[in-house]
């Protein structure tokens, strides 16, 4: 049996313990450290699984994944690095964060896997791309997708690439929710009530979910099919590219990239 200790049972810790569960795990394969007492009495009651502080949950687990804000990485890793057992993986789901920096702190020769995921772990369609540190090898990466692949989509990419996902996947489910937001909002616009307009767009932000993950057209294809000449379509689409929709999400995306890097930058001293 592999014990999974999530340091951190915040939003993405809590999706991933509830995706294990789901996915088969038992509750007593699992435990968790959360620095807030009554968020873990919480999470006990709604998972059964259990809350210990950061010693007892290193001389458990076998996997210890950590889940805490970059910003609070460095208390953390003050408490684990002299209770952690030899050969324990550490995954990161920390955005920005090296392996380097575990390595770094922790005892030499810890197998160190970074993990990008994203919420949609919730309902067992998270996208989370995966890269080995230095002391990770194949069997670590192949215990960490298999984990993974419970909960969603897993792609294995170099850590050179991982500022990069996390501004495109990590954060990329707050991108569509901003879209339906302001497009719920134009529905209001136009007169429409908020039930009805929320309703008309989720179910066509799940239709072209749907149709894209079809994967075999591309998404040109799709928008071309809905575009109709002299039609209603290309009038908005002419507003979006008026208005640099476009350009305002590659620079957007590049700014979540800088600030991922940024993140990472913080603990170099450290
Ligand atoms: N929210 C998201 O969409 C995504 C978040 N991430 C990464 O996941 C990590 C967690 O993010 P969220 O879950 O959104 O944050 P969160 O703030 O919801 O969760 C962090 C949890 O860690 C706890 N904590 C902090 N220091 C602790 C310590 N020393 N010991 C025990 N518990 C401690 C906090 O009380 C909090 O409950 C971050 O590093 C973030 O970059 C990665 C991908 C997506
Ligand atoms: O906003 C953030 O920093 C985290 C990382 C990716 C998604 N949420």
């Amino acid at each position: 049996m592999t014990t999974i200790a999530v340091l951190g049972a915040g939003k993405i810790g809590e999706a991933l313990l509830s995706g294990l569960l789901r996915g088969g795990r038992g509750a007593d394969e699992l435990v968790f450290t959360e620095k807030h007492p009554d968020r873990a009495a919480a999470l006990t009651k709604e998972y059964g699984v259990e809350g210990l502080d950061v010693a007892e949950a290193a001389r458990r687990a076998d996997v210890l994944v950590v889940a805490v804000k970059p910003q609070d990485i460095e208390p953390l890793l003050d408490e684990l690095a002299p209770v952690i057992k030899p050969g324990t993986l550490v995954v990161s789901l920390c955005a920005g964060l090296p392996t380097s920096l575990y390595e770094r702190r922790l005892p030499e020769g810890t197998p160190v896997v970074r993990v990008m995921p994203n919420t949609p772990m919730l309902v067992g369609e998270a996208m989370s791309a995966i890269s080995a540190g230095r002391y990770a090898g194949a069997d670590h990466l192949n215990l960490v997708e298999e984990l993974l692949t419970t909960v969603g989509k897993v792609a294995r990419v170099p850590e050179s690439q991982q500022d990069a996902v996390t501004a495109l996947s990590g954060s990329g489910p707050a991108y569509f929710f901003y879209l339906v937001e302001a497009m719920i909002d134009a529905g209001i616009l136009l007169g429409i009530p908020r039930d009805l307009s929320t309703q008309l767009i989720i179910q066509s932000a799940v239709g072209a979910a749907q149709m894209l993950n079809r994967n075999d057209t591309h998404p040109v294809i799709l928008r071309e099919a809905v575009t109709s000449p002299a039609g209603t379509t290309i009038m908005a689409i002419r507003e979006l590219e008026k208005h640099g929709v476009r350009a305002a999400l590659l620079a957007a995306i590049e700014a979540a990239r800088d600030r991922s890097v940024e993140l990472g930058q913080a603990h170099e001293d450290h």
